[in-house]
């Protein structure tokens, strides 16, 4: 795999390519990541015309992580426009660097999609979430500082998360809070001390994911909306223990509310 990511655009390019081959078509106008528990919220965007296995892509190792499908997705949406959901995603934690972090995404734009949905599960810093509520992301804090980025790419992120797909968004469901997500990266949760500190740092969410994809789809020019799901109080919260399964079972309860969330806006991004 690590020669692969000697060139990560030309191998996304290669994986886009083979993405062409296996739907027939030359171009998809959306993609989406599903988060952990996510996959189920996939089903609301109807029948796929194709499903594949994502190691039948250049550059896509089988993904490790429980509540992430190694599946690819692609939709013909209402309106004509075609969708490629990735059931899950590989995550920094898992120790293969930055490459394959962010190799969806940039596979996703070279295919042809101008905006990128992301999803995650995350946990609620802000006191007034709760579990099982959707947060629009409206800027994020990267804690682990590592970017996909390599070399001279001077990309501003003062509008990473666009404020104009968040307004679509928010006129489907006025009752979305927007926050500020964390990147941490895991695979331990935070200590209450760590998310005291996120908190008096402004932080509302933290997660392990989306924020890599995010600078490297918009470094690519692509638009990026994206979306956690609050699975848990964070640490130091409720006293709690945090646990994955209970992530995953989070995610899977606010599936359909997410599905629909989902299906209503992809066609008006
Ligand atoms: O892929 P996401 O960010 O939704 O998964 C979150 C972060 C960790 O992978 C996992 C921890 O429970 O959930
Ligand atoms: N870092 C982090 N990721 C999560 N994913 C789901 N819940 C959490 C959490 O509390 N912290």
């Amino acid at each position: 795999m690590g020669k692969l990511y000697k060139d990560p655009i030309g191998t996304a390019q290669k994986a886009a390519k083979a993405i062409a081959k296996i739907t027939g078509k030359d171009k998809h106008d959306v993609a989406l990541v599903m988060g952990s528990g996510w996959i189920s919220a996939a089903d609301a965007l109807g029948k796929p015309t194709h499903e594949f296995a994502v190691t039948e892509l250049p550059g896509f190792p089988a993904p490790t992580v429980a509540g992430h499908g190694g599946k690819v997705r692609s939709y013909k949406l209402e309106n004509k426009i075609n969708a490629l959901v990735f059931l899950g995603r590989t995550h920094f934690y898992e120790g293969l660097g930055m490459e394959p972090v962010a190799h969806a995404v940039r596979t996703a734009v070279k295919a042809g999609c101008r905006t990128i949905v992301l999803t995650n599960a995350c946990g609620g810093i802000n006191l007034d979430y709760k579990v099982g509520q959707p947060v629009l992301i409206k800027d994020h804090i990267s804690l682990t500082a590592a970017s996909p980025l390599i070399g001279a790419d001077f990309v501003d992120l003062t509008d990473l998360y666009s404020k104009k797909l968040r307004e679509i968004v928010k006129a489907e469901d006025p009752s979305l809070a927007e926050g500020v997500y964390v990147h941490w990266r895991g695979p331990s949760y935070e200590t209450p001390a760590e998310i005291r500190m996120m908190r008096t740092m402004g932080a509302d969410l933290v997660g392990m994911s989306t924020v890599p994809e995010a600078i490297a789809a918009h470094a690519l020019g692509a638009q990026i909306l994206a979306i956690s799901l609050v699975t848990n109080a964070a640490a130091g919260v409720t006293g709690e223990k945090l646990n994955h399964a209970e992530v995953i079972a989070a995610g899977k309860a606010a599936a359909d509310r997410m599905g629909n969330l989902l299906a209503k806006v992809l066609p008006k991004l």
